[in-house]
């Protein structure tokens, strides 16, 4: 069977997730694509063999959509996730899941009086091979019991619009959702800290920033955050246990020995770093709809847990720098809470 997409939002990520069905991942094919630039859906819909539909909900309704993608901008995703669930079809949503708790828990609320999951979310750090055998390593005991981990999220450089809260909606979000899966615990408390700002920044952003975690076990998280390090994107992850500690592996590079001096080159892009990740994720979500089950990767409950931690993060950030509780509601059964 084929399963049919229909991708609402044509933009820079949505017309690399349409490449990504069209060309790379097998068994899917995109219909029907929607944007609130007309042009732009008629002429990606044109290339890829695709309708170009009205709205969102036109494409949801569509009798040629079977699953759904939300690529559109982050405060629209919560209405077109929500007439995804209403209609009985599978959505990966980008994230955010939605721009405020309030809306990812309309999400899960949804979700739960459908009586069965058909929310992704798509934090694609899941599918890194790098981070899935780390995860291995720390499932397997091989470190012991984890006591803190080493981040480091570095982009080369960010544009203008980057404000200060993006460090954490849309940068450390990644991070917040890797170690809450990675560690199997959830995060309590976010504190952020900003230690002397680099000069090479826009003027009203705080660059870099240090965020500190802290889990329900007692783990405590630090990462560091630096959107304008200059030298590439260079993601970094150490887990210290009891016994050992565990690293996240740099990508793979030939090393160059050359004039003296010996060295390999440093990714400058995170479509780079995490395009066969995003490959992966599409493939299992895909795998997961023609199998008619649930899916299998980040929930609507992650969607959730990720907004309200990095609302606490920034908070911290804005009110002081004192460390903020985190504060989730009970987890329904449909997301492994208490029946
Ligand atoms: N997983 C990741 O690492 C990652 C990376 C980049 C972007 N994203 C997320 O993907 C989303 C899109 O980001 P982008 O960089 O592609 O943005 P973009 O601005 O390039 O594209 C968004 C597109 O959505 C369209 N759009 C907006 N509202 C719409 C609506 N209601 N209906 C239909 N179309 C609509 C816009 O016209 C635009 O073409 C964001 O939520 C962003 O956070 C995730
Ligand atoms: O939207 C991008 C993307 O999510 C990247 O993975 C992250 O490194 C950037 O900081 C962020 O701006």
């Amino acid at each position: 069977m084929t399963v049919r997409v229909g991708v609402i939002g044509a933009g820079m990520i949505g017309q690399d997730h349409i490449r990504r069905l069209t060309d790379v991942v097998a068994g899917a094919q995109v219909t029907a694509v929607t944007d609130i630039d007309s042009g732009r859906a008629a002429e990606t819909a044109v290339r890829v063999g695709a309708r170009a539909l009205p709205d969102g909900p036109a494409l949801i309704a569509a009798d040629d959509v079977d699953a759904v993608l939300v690529t559109s901008w982050g405060p629209t995703h919560a209405e077109h996730v929500l007439n995804a669930i209403a209609a009985g079809k599978p959505v990966l949503c980008e994230k955010p899941l939605a721009t405020t708790a309030e809306d990812c828990l309309r999400i899960v609320d949804a979700e739960c009086s459908y009586g069965r999951r058909l929310v992704q979310v798509g934090f694609m750090r899941r599918y890194d091979a790098g981070y899935r055998q780390l995860k291995g390593v720390l499932d397997g005991g091989t470190i012991g019991t984890p006591l803190m981990v080493h981040c480091a999220h570095r982009n080369p450089t960010v544009p203008d619009a980057y404000h200060s809260a993006m460090a954490a909606q849309d940068t450390a979000v990644h991070e917040i959702d890797v170690l809450r899966w990675l560690l199997g615990d959830e995060i309590v408390s976010a504190q952020v800290i900003t230690p002397r700002a680099t000069s090479r920044r826009f003027e009203h952003l705080k660059d870099p920033q240090i965020m500190l975690f802290e889990t329900a076990q007692g783990v405590r998280i630090d990462l560091e955050v630096f959107v304008n390090c200059q030298y590439g994107y260079d993601i970094q992850c150490e887990t210290v246990g009891e016994t050992g500690l565990a690293r996240l592996p740099d990508p793979a590079a030939v090393g160059i020995r050359t004039a003296g001096q010996h060295g390999s080159a440093v990714l400058q892009d995170w479509k780079d770093r995490f395009g066969d990740a995003f490959d992966t994720e599409f493939r299992e979500w895909i795998a997961s709809v023609e199998a008619g089950g649930e899916p299998t990767g980040p929930s609507a409950w992650d969607g959730y847990a990720a907004t309200v931690i990095t609302d606490a993060t920034v908070r911290s950030l804005e009110s002081g720098q004192q460390p903020v509780t985190v504060d989730m509601k009970p987890r329904p059964a449909l997301h492994g809470g208490p029946a």
